[in-house]
């Protein structure tokens, strides 16, 4: 990011623990031709001394204590009206924090998600900023011009809404990344079990991307391209169903199947969208399942005793599908509900915070944000599926399971979705975000879900009362307490059960 800037013509005072780091980001400058443009500073008293004022500070830094440590750091040399513009992924709660700490100070204090990974930091990311809304219009301009474009040339930033909102949809942005990478690796692992080779399944990935309901997907178009990428040096391949052009493995062969940044503490995102998630008592079939899902590829070693246990667990079988293109496309279909349910459910969680907190999201914002950029960019989904919502920036009924849109996409996709799921459930495939998405389209549309007896016991048990199929106001829409209990059975004791017969 710092390159990213001084490309922009931006004097950067870089400080950074670590003076190896400063001095590699200041040769790549030098090579780039942005001789001068980019300095360190060891201590934030010269580095805030460099910096004109009002003073523009970007983080990119780790999650939660070490933001605090650089904020009380910086503070003594800071002065009114400077600006921290946070790009890390941080929880909205401590930005939020931060905002009201800084804020008798006139230090102003935005949290910022940015997204697209190192290569969208050097060439343009999509940026999602939210706070004091005087600091997002004076830092709005630069960001404009270094943010990734769209392609009508729109920067893909805007003023998302207050407080810690920047930071809140960045996190739900994860969460949505992680139910649509969910879908593909489980739509990968049945390819591989088809028997298809990598790069096979990557020229699948690159069809998908180009037309049809996944076309311009960001992390369709990298799984098509990493699907073929070899380490030079190597001479053996791992492969022996992949292609044989060439000597070198194919890196993706030797990738192993652990997925740990939740439980090292790297990343916390996908933590919070699904606290979040509960919290807010949204359903969120599709991204709960794919975190539950990173969480046990993590812990390889038990899954290696468990296996054992077991005596070998219960390996999927090899694929023999007889018509196999008719199958993919069922595939297709299938990772795109996935992908389309990680949108919705993402949306309902943003919906709710923004109602719980307030904070006066920009949707059509949103929306523009994620055009491109971003991890999470997806043409048809965007075009097709969210502009009709997001760009009439509703303050409510944001939820797409009422869309029209989403219905003639459902009635078209659902039956492959069905199929996908019975043929793995059939050979034990690995696909629980698909499956998930399976119950979470029938759970959510359907008026006769078998929770009447879940009702039942539960008030059987603890007389929590339930709605009757008879009553007819307003109260049997929403989620209230119900008026009825039935005496199922009455409490008795002990003594009034066994009479005479009964010992203390
Ligand atoms: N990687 C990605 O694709 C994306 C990352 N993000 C977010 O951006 C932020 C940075 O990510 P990333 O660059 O990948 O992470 P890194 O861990 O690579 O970098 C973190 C930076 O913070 C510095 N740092 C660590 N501790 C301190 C400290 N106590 N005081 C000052 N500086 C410190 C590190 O210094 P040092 O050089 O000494 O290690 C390093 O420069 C994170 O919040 C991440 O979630 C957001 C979108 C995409
Ligand atoms: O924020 C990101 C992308 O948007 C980062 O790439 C992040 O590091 C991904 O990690 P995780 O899968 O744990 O969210």
């Amino acid at each position: 990011m710092a390159l990213l800037f001084a490309e922009d013509g931006v004097h950067v005072s870089l400080s950074d623990p670590s003076e190896e780091a400063m001095d590699a980001v200041i040769e790549k400058a030098e090579k780039s031709g942005y001789n001068g443009k980019v300095k360190k500073y060891k201590h934030y008293d010269s580095l805030c001394k460099s910096l004109s004022t009002p003073r523009l500070l970007v983080f990119s830094l780790p999650h939660g204590s070490v933001g605090d440590k650089v904020l009380e750091g910086l503070m003594p040399h800071l002065s009114r009206s400077d600006i921290i513009l946070d790009c890390g992924n941080e929880h909205f709660a401590n930005t939020e924090r931060r905002q009201e700490k800084v804020k008798d100070t006139g230090i102003r204090y935005i949290g910022c998600g940015v997204s697209g990974g190192y290569q969208a930091a050097r060439a343009g990311p999509s940026m999602c900023p939210g706070g004091d809304e005087s600091a997002l219009k004076e830092v709005l301009p630069l960001l404009e011009r270094v943010a990734a474009k769209d392609k009508n040339e729109k920067p893909c930033v805007g003023i998302v809404g207050k407080g810690g909102s920047g930071h809140y949809v960045k996190m739900v942005h994860n969460g949505i990344e992680h139910g649509m990478m969910s879908a593909l690796c489980e739509a990968w692992g049945i390819m591989r079990n088809m028997g298809m080779g990598y790069e096979e399944i990557g020229n699948v990935f690159k069809d998908w991307n180009s037309s049809g309901e996944l076309k311009g997907t960001f992390l369709i178009s990298i799984g098509a391209d990493l699907s073929h990428k070899r380490e030079p040096g190597k001479d053996s391949n791992a492969d022996g169903k992949s292609s044989s052009q060439g000597n070198h493995p194919l890196v993706i062969s030797e990738v192993l199947d652990k997925v740990v940044q939740d439980i090292t503490g790297e990343e916390g995102t996908g933590i919070w969208s699904n606290t979040e998630a509960i919290e807010l008592h949204v359903p969120a079939f599709t991204l709960n399942i794919a975190h539950a899902f990173r969480l046990a590829s993590a812990f390889r070693g038990d899954r290696e005793k468990a296996n054992t246990a077991l005596d070998g667990g219960f390996p999927p079988s090899e694929l023999n599908i007889q018509d196999k293109a008719a199958f993919i496309e069922d595939l297709r279909k299938a990772t795109y509900l996935s992908c389309l349910a990680s949108f919705i459910q993402g949306i309902n969680i943003i919906a709710r915070a923004d109602q719980a907190h307030g904070w006066g999201i920009d949707y059509a914002q949103v929306w523009q944000i994620w055009r491109a950029g971003c991890i999470i960019q997806a043409d048809y989904i965007s075009d097709e599926i969210l502009a009709p919502v997001l760009k009439s920036n509703p303050s409510s009924n944001l939820n797409l399971n009422f869309s029209p849109r989403v219905a003639k996409d459902l009635h078209n996709c659902f039956p492959a979705l069905r199929r996908v799921v019975a043929k793995s459930v059939e050979t034990d495939q690995v696909t629980p975000a698909i499956s998930a998405t399976l119950e979470y389209f029938k759970v959510i549309s359907a008026t006769d879900l078998p929770t009447a007896f879940y009702e039942a016991e539960l008030d059987y048990f603890g007389s929590h009362m339930f709605d009757m199929k008879s009553d007819k106001d307003q109260q049997v829409k929403e989620p209230m307490e119900g008026k009825h209990h039935f005496e199922w059975k009455p409490a008795t004791s002990q003594k009034e059960v066994y009479g005479q017969n009964y010992k203390v």
